[in-house]
C-alpha cells in the first residue's frame, strides 16, 4: 500500500515535470499535475482508482491537458533506433501488435525508460475476457459469450505467436516473451489507449488514462450515430480556454465545448490531448469519461468490467433462420434492449416473419416504420418472444435466485478468511466444486473446510463474480422482456 502511494506520488511529480496539467491557467502548466481541477481517488463502486473533482466543474470545461510529448505511441517509442530497425523488418504485424511490442520493450528498459514512473503505476493484471480461464468462460453460461471469450483467447495467442520473432530479434528477457506478459500488454492497450488521429493503434496517455468510464448519456441524446460521433471525438479543437488565475472559466469557452459534446480528444493547436467535463460535477464527484458505446460483453472483453444499468446493453436470443431473411436488418440489430424491450429491428423482423409470404409486400412499409401489423400478428409475435425467452432461461444451468446468492456470497468474500465461510452462502455447490477443481485450489474439491482466501484465490473469485454478474444481467433482461410481452398481451385482452 505504502509502495503504491509512493509510486503514485513519483508518477504525479514526473507527470507535472513533463507538462501534464489540470490547471485552467496555461502559465501554471509546468507546476500542476492534479489538485487544480482533479485528484486521484478511489471509487470502490465505479472503477476503483479514478479522478475526482477538487472543485465544482462546469460542463464543457477543460480539466486536463496531456502534451503530445508525454503520450506513449508507436511513433514516440520508435524514436529508439534499435526498435525502429527491428520493427521495420516485420511489416506484416498490425499497428496494435507493434504498440504491444513497444510497451513490452519499454517495460524491459526498466528505470531507463522515459515512461518508467508511468509504467510502474499500471495495473499488474486484468480481468478482460482474454484472461478468463475455462471455468470463468463456462460460468458465463451463454453460448455467444463463451464463444466470444474463446475467440479473445485465440486472437491473443495468434497475435503473440506472430510477434514472437520480433520480440526475439529485440532480445526480450524470457519473462517478457511469455504469453502472460503479452496478455498483460495487450490488455493494457485494449483498456487504456485513446484515439489519436495519426495512428489507429491509439496512444497510452499518462494521467488521462485514470478516468473511469461512463456510458454515453443525455449529452449524446439526439445524436443518431453515436459510434461514429465518438470515433470522431479526436476532431481538433480550434479554440482553447486560456482560463485565468482565479480559476474562473470563460463562459463562452464552456458553451463552445458543451456544444462539441465530446469529453476528450487530441487538439492539434494545443499539441495536447485535452479532456473536458462531460457534465456538471460537484466537488468530490468522480469525473468520468465515455470511451464509447459498449454492451456489457464488449466492456468485459476490452475493459474487464460491466455496468449494472448499461443503457447500451443488448441481449441476443436464438432466432429461426427465416427471421433473419424476413427483413434486410443486420443480424446485429436483432436484439433485446437492456430494459427488456425488443429492438426496433427485431420487432419489425418478427412482425414480417409472422406474416404470410404473399402479404409481406403490402405491409412492409408498416413494419419498417415500426407499426403493429394487426392484433393477431402482434399477439403471435409476443407469444413467440415470450416462449423463446422462457426457453432460454429454462436451459440455463442456474436460476436467477442461485446467481443472486452466488453474487452476494462472492461480494461478501472480503469479510471472510476461508472459502468455507463463503461456500455456506451459496446454493449451487456444483459450481463451487468446479471452480475449486478448475483452479487446482484443493485436491479434494468436496472438502474445502480449510481453504484460505489467498490473494490468488480472491482474484480468481473476482473473475468468477464478473461472469456470474454478466449472466445475471442477461437473465434479468430476458425476464423484463417476458414482462414486456405480457404487458402487450394484456393490453389486447382489455
Ligand atoms: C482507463 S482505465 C481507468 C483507470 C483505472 N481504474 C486505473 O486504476 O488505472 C480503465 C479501467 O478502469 C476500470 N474501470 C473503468 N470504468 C469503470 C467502471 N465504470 N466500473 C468498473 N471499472 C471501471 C476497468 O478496469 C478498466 O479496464
Amino acid at each position: 500500500m505504502e509502495q503504491e502511494q509512493g509510486n503514485l506520488e513519483s508518477f504525479l511529480t514526473w507527470a507535472s515535470q513533463i507538462g501534464i496539467s489540470d490547471s485552467t491557467n496555461h502559465s501554471q502548466h509546468f507546476f500542476s499535475c492534479l489538485g487544480h481541477s482533479l485528484c486521484v481517488s478511489i471509487f470502490p463502486h465505479s472503477g476503483g482508482r479514478g479522478l475526482g473533482a477538487v472543485r465544482d466543474l462546469r460542463r464543457g470545461e477543460i480539466v486536463l491537458r496531456v502534451p503530445k510529448s508525454a503520450l506513449m505511441t508507436r511513433e514516440s517509442v520508435m524514436e529508439d533506433k534499435k526498435l525502429c530497425i527491428a520493427v521495420n523488418k516485420h511489416p506484416s504485424l498490425s499497428s496494435v501488435q507493434i504498440l504491444t511490442v513497444c510497451l513490452l520493450y519499454e517495460v524491459g528498459k526498466g528505470k531507463t525508460s522515459r515512461w518508467h514512473p508511468y509504467l510502474m503505476h499500471l495495473p499488474q493484471s486484468y480481468d478482460v475476457l482474454a484472461m478468463f480461464g475455462e471455468f470463468e468462460k463456462n460460468a458465463l453460461q451463454v453460448d455467444e459469450a463463451i464463444w466470444i471469450t474463446e475467440k479473445a483467447v485465440l486472437k491473443a495467442k495468434s497475435e503473440w505467436k506472430e510477434a514472437h520473432a520480433l520480440m526475439e530479434d529485440l532480445m526480450f528477457k524470457p519473462q517478457l516473451l511469455t504469453f502472460k506478459a503479452w496478455v498483460w500488454a495487450a490488455a493494457t492497450i485494449s483498456s487504456r489507449t485513446l484515439h489519436i488521429p495519426w495512428d489507429e493503434a491509439g496512444c497510452l496517455c499518462p494521467v488521462g488514462d485514470l478516468f473511469n468510464y461512463d456510458a454515453p448519456g443525455e449529452e449524446l441524446s439526439g445524436i443518431e450515430d453515436v459510434d461514429n460521433f465518438l470515433s470522431n471525438s479526436s476532431i481538433p479543437v480550434t479554440t482553447l480556454s486560456n482560463g485565468d488565475k482565479n480559476i474562473v472559466v470563460d463562459e463562452e469557452q464552456v458553451d463552445f465545448h458543451s456544444q462539441r459534446l465530446t469529453d476528450g480528444g487530441f487538439d492539434e493547436d494545443a499539441n495536447a490531448y485535452c479532456f473536458y467535463a462531460r457534465t456538471h460535477y460537484k466537488k468530490g464527484d468522480q469525473v468520468l469519461l465515455c470511451y464509447g458505446t459498449y454492451t456489457n460483453l464488449e466492456l468485459l472483453e476490452h475493459y474487464g468490467f460491466l455496468l449494472q444499468g448499461n443503457p447500451n446493453d443488448k441481449v441476443f436470443i436464438p432466432l429461426e433462420p427465416a427471421m433473419y431473411t424476413s427483413t434486410s436488418w443486420s443480424k446485429e440489430s436483432l436484439y433485446i434492449h437492456h430494459n427488456g424491450k425488443p429492438s426496433f429491428a427485431l420487432l419489425a423482423a418478427l412482425r414480417l416473419w409472422a406474416t404470410p409470404h404473399n402479404k409481406r409486400r403490402s405491409v412492409g412499409h408498416l413494419a419498417y416504420s415500426g407499426s403493429q401489423l394487426s392484433a393477431d400478428n402482434e399477439t403471435f409475435v409476443m407469444k413467440w418472444l415470450l416462449k423463446t425467452c422462457k426457453a432460454v432461461l429454462k436451459n440455463m444451468s442456474t436460476s436467477i435466485e442461485d446467481d443472486t446468492l452466488l453474487v452476494n456470497a462472492l461480494d461478501s468474500s472480503k469479510e471472510f478468511f476461508t472459502f468455507m465461510e463463503i461456500a455456506k452462502l451459496m446454493t449451487s455447490k456444483d459450481e463451487v466444486y468446479t471452480f475449486l477443481e478448475a483452479h487446482n485450489v484443493t485436491t479434494d474439491a468436496h472438502s474445502f473446510t480449510g481453504i484460505l482466501l489467498s490473494k490468488k484465490v480472491r482474484r480468481l473469485m473476482d473473475r468468477w463474480k464478473l461472469a456470474v454478474v454478466w449472466r445475471l444481467r442477461y437473465k434479468k433482461v430476458l425476464v423484463d422482456c417476458i414482462a414486456y410481452c405480457n404487458g402487450i398481451l394484456d393490453s389486447f385482452m382489455k
